[in-house]
C-alpha cells in the first residue's frame, strides 16, 4: 500500500518557508562551489535520486523514508558527488530538527529550482523517516550509456509517459557532469545554474559527435564544447520523444508547466497525502525582499 503522509504537529506554511529561506540564503552565500555553479544543481540531483529509487510494483524506495541518510544508499556509486548536497543540508537539518529527511531532501530540490528561476513547484510535507532496513538496494538509478527504449522502459517503473520523461530530463539544463563522479566529462563553459529550456534548444541546434571520453565512455560533444549523455541524445533519436523536444525548444512556458507536473509526480510517487490539505507554494527570496 502507499505510504501515508503524516502532518508535522503544528507546522504550517510559515515554518516550511523558514526552511526554504535557510536553504536559499545558504545557496547565495556559498556561490563558489563547483566553479561558481553553486549547490543548486547538486541539490536538484539529490531530490531526484532519493525519489528515483521508487518502484511502483512493490512501492519500495522513493522519497518517503529519507533512507539516503543511511550508508548503503549514500554509497551507491550512482550517488557519487551527492555527498556535497548532503553535507550542504546537514546544518539545515540541525537548525530544523522537526523536519523529516524525506521532506528536507525534496524541499531542497524545490528551493534550488525556484531560486534558479525555475517554475513554482507546489510541495507537500508529510514524509516519515523509515528504518535502515527499509533502505532500497543499490542499482535502481539509470545507466547514462543507454538508448531511447531503455529510457522509456526505465521510467515505466514510475508510470511516466513519453512527455513526462522528456520534460523531466530538461533538468539537464543545470550543472554539469564530472568525470570523477559518473565517468562523463562536462564543459565548464556551458554549465549553468539557471533553469531554462536550453537543454532542448542545444539538442536540436548543435552538431553532435559521438566520441570516447578520457574514461573510455562514449558521449556526444559539439564544436561549442557542449556535451550530451547517450540517454540525453536518445531524446532526439527516438521519434516519439523527439516531438516533445521540439515542443519544449519552441515553448519555454510549456516546458516549465510540464516539468513542474512531472517533478511533483516524481517527488510524491508512492505517497498518499490523503486529506492533508493542498500543497504549499513558496515565495522566492526575491519575492520576499520587496
Ligand atoms: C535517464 C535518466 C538520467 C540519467 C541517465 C542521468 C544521468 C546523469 C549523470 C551521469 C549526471 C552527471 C553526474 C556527475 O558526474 O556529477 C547527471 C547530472 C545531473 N542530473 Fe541527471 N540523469 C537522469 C535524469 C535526471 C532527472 C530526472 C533529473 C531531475 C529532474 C536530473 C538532474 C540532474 C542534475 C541537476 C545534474 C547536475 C548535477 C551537478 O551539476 O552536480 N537528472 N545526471
Ligand atoms: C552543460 C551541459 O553539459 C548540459 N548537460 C547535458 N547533459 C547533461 C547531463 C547532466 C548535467 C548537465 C548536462
Amino acid at each position: 500500500a502507499l505510504h501515508l503522509a503524516k502532518a508535522q504537529d503544528g507546522k504550517s506554511l510559515e515554518d516550511f518557508q523558514k526552511v526554504y529561506n535557510a536553504i536559499a540564503e545558504k545557496l547565495r552565500d556559498e556561490d563558489e562551489f563547483d566553479g561558481y555553479i553553486g549547490y543548486g544543481p547538486n541539490l536538484v540531483r539529490l531530490s531526484w535520486h532519493v525519489s528515483g529509487t521508487f518502484d511502483k510494483n512493490d512501492n519500495s524506495g522513493g522519497s518517503f523514508g529519507g533512507t539516503y541518510r543511511f550508508k548503503k544508499e549514500a554509497d551507491d556509486p550512482a550517488n557519487k558527488g551527492l555527498q556535497n548536497a548532503a553535507h550542504f543540508l546537514e546544518p539545515i537539518a540541525k537548525k530544523f530538527p522537526w523536519i523529516s529527511h524525506g521532506d528536507l531532501y525534496t524541499l531542497a530540490g524545490v528551493t534550488a529550482l525556484q531560486e534558479m528561476q525555475g517554475p513554482k513547484i507546489p510541495w507537500r510535507p508529510g514524509r516519515v523517516d523509515a528504518d535502515e532496513k527499509d533502505t532500497p538496494e543499490n542499482g535502481r538509478l539509470p545507466d547514462a550509456s543507454q538508448d531511447g527504449s531503455y529510457v522509456r522502459h526505465y521510467f515505466g517503473r514510475f508510470g511516466f509517459t513519453d512527455q513526462e520523461i522528456v520534460a523531466l530530463l530538461g533538468a539537464h539544463c543545470l550543472g554539469k557532469t564530472h568525470l570523477e563522479n559518473s565517468g562523463y566529462e562536462g564543459p565548464w563553459g556551458a554549465a549553468t545554474n539557471t533553469f531554462t529550456n536550453e537543454f532542448f534548444v542545444n539538442l536540436l541546434n548543435e552538431n553532435w559527435k559521438l566520441e570516447k571520453n578520457e574514461a573510455g565512455n562514449k558521449q556526444y560533444n559539439s564544436e561549442k564544447g557542449y556535451m550530451m549523455l547517450p540517454t540525453d541524445y536518445a531524446l532526439v533519436q527516438d521519434g516519439k520523444f523527439r516531438k516533445y523536444v521540439e515542443k519544449y525548444a519552441k515553448d519555454q512556458d510549456a516546458f516549465f508547466e510540464d516539468f513542474k507536473s512531472a517533478y511533483v509526480k516524481l517527488l510524491e510517487n508512492g505517497i498518499d497525502f490523503g486529506k492533508l490539505g493542498k500543497a504549499y507554494v513558496f515565495k522566492t527570496l526575491d519575492e520576499q525582499d520587496s
